[in-house]
């Protein structure tokens, strides 16, 4: 594999908790030093811009607001700090960053779609990872769906990549929803989206609300250009490496190629 974009939720940068996880980012520089080692020129879409920013702002009432404008006002807060917290952290691991904020549509055919893949492809040139989130003060189609999932689809395919990787905070699609059901069993391959589009039951986390149904609404994105996606539990240690590895049960999504 040469090109891997890694989608983070917000539910993985805190482990769960209302603070963003410098241990996490630790665990995820180190694999991705390892990745560069093998060649794999490796683009991160991460989330947690609004997560970093109530972490940090105790202005009476904001922090807990959950209008639009809000949070958009937090996610510019809390942007360039949690860039700072990848930058530091990473700069320990000799990993090279970049930040590129984005919306949907700058992946439309035209100028804006040409200077984005020019930038992307630049950076990985040279050796930077880019770090791609929602420009969430002129968009605000991630806030509301609540999730970067459909943003992580665009640019796997943007950059016709082999393999994309969606880290959340359940080992993958279940054939029910496992919060509800005790007896839900994984599903460890998908090759037809029509199969499991009736296991998806939502519920609201307070964390993340994009839930299953945008990550296969992101799988079929991918899909159409045959690019396969794994989901992931981003909790898990070293969860990228040894998912690709198969180490940890995930699901992986392959595109049935026509012979
Ligand atoms: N069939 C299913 N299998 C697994 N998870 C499901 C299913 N149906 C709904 N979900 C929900 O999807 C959630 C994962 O998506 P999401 O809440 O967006 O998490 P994250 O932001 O960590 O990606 C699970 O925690 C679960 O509540
Ligand atoms: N762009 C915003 C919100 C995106 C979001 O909530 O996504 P996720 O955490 O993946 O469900 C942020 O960085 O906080």
């Amino acid at each position: 594999m040469k090109r891997l974009v890694i989608k983070i939720g917000t539910s993985t940068l805190t482990m769960g908790t209302k603070s963003i996880s410098r241990g996490k980012i630790e665990d995820i520089a180190r694999q991705l030093v390892e990745l560069q080692q093998q060649g794999v020129q490796v683009v991160l879409v991460s989330s947690g811009a609004v997560a970093t920013a109530r972490q940090f702002i105790t202005i009476d009432g904001w922090a807990e607001e959950g209008d639009l404008p809000s949070k958009q006002a937090l996610s510019a807060i809390g942007q360039p700090k949690l860039m700072q917290i990848f930058s530091e952290v990473f700069r320990d691991f000799g990993l090279k960053i970049a930040q590129c904020l984005l919306t949907y549509r700058d992946f439309q055919e035209g100028e804006s779609r040409t200077n984005t893949l020019n930038t992307l492809n630049e950076l990985m040139k040279h050796g930077y990872i880019p770090i791609i989130n929602e420009n969430d003060t002129v968009a605000v189609e991630e806030l509301i769906l609540g999730d970067n999932d459909k943003l992580s689809a665009l640019v796997a395919t943007l950059l016709d990549t082999d393999q994309l990787l969606i880290a959340s905070d359940i080992d993958g699609i279940y054939n029910k929803n496992p919060h509800l059901h005790a007896d839900a069993a994984l599903i460890e391959s998908v090759t037809d989206l029509h199969q499991v589009a009736s296991f998806i039951e939502e519920r609201d986390n307070g964390l993340g609300t994009g839930g299953m149904t945008s990550k296969i609404s992101a799988v079929r994105i991918c899909f159409s250009q045959r690019i396969p996606v794994m989901l992931v539990n981003g909790s898990r240690p070293s969860f990228i490496i040894h998912s690709l590895e198969g180490k940890i049960p995930c699901t992986r999504f392959e595109p049935v190629v026509a012979v």
